[in-house]
């Protein structure tokens, strides 16, 4: 039998939506914690979030090239996970990770085949790599912002990596993602949106039940 989709959904802000993500059947949740994010959460929210969280499904805290005092602050929460959607290097993912005491996701940007070769350098320092499509240049964040890359340059991937999909899925094209591209598992923000932020409970039901019809 296939391993089992895993499906995380980034952005959460809200208890109310953190209950709707659960119910829907999600695996794993994502908080922001990026003050130029639109689903930016404070530190104290992110407590009462990662508490709530706790026992009940995976929650991952994104970070932006983070210094040591925002990750101690950040671990000392006890998410499951820290996802590094920034600029780090192996290097410091390592030493993040050491530090952290927490399982990391390393996201990367794929725009190009170039992109792919890259990721073999972080396969031994990440627990998990996320491929999320590459932002254009000015733009005003690094992930969340609902583009989508050209999935066959994934055919040049090892294949041996465990990696989730990410970058402008939506539960339109979820299905056909997960067909085409066979991830170990996918992420989506924008497209289970209204506006960039507000979250919708029918969108995350339908991007879960059409992601998990597809396996
Ligand atoms: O969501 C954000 O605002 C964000 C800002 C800065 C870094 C990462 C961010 N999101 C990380 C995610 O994991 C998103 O789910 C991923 O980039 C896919 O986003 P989308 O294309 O909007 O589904």
């Amino acid at each position: 039998m296939a391993d089992p989709l895993i499906i995380k959904i980034c952005g959460i802000k809200t208890d109310e939506l953190l209950e709707a993500t659960i119910a829907a059947g999600a695996d794993m949740v994502g908080f922001m914690h990026f003050s130029r994010s639109p689903r930016h959460v404070s530190i104290e929210d992110l407590a009462g979030l990662i508490s709530a969280a706790r026992g009940r499904i995976e929650s991952c805290v994104v970070l932006v090239n983070p210094d040591n005092s925002c990750v101690a602050e950040v671990a000392a929460l006890g998410p499951d996970w820290i996802q590094l959607h920034g600029p780090e290097t192996p290097h410091r993912v390592e030493s993040i990770r050491a530090e952290a005491g927490v399982e990391i996701i390393k996201a990367l940007p794929i725009g190009g085949a170039e992109d792919v070769t890259h990721v073999n350098g972080f396969a031994e320092v990440a627990d998990r790599i996320l491929l999320d499509a590459k932002p254009p240049k000015g733009a005003e964040r690094p992930g969340g912002l609902g583009e989508s890359f050209d999935w066959s340059l994934l055919e040049a991937l090892d294949r041996s990596i465990p990696f989730m999909l990410s970058g402008g899925l939506t539960p339109d094209t979820v299905a056909a993602a997960v067909r085409t591209v066979r991830p170990m598992g996918i992420d989506v923000s924008s497209g289970v949106e209204t506006a960039p932020g507000v979250k919708s409970p029918k969108l995350i039901e339908a991007f879960i039940r059409n992601a998990r019809a597809a396996v």
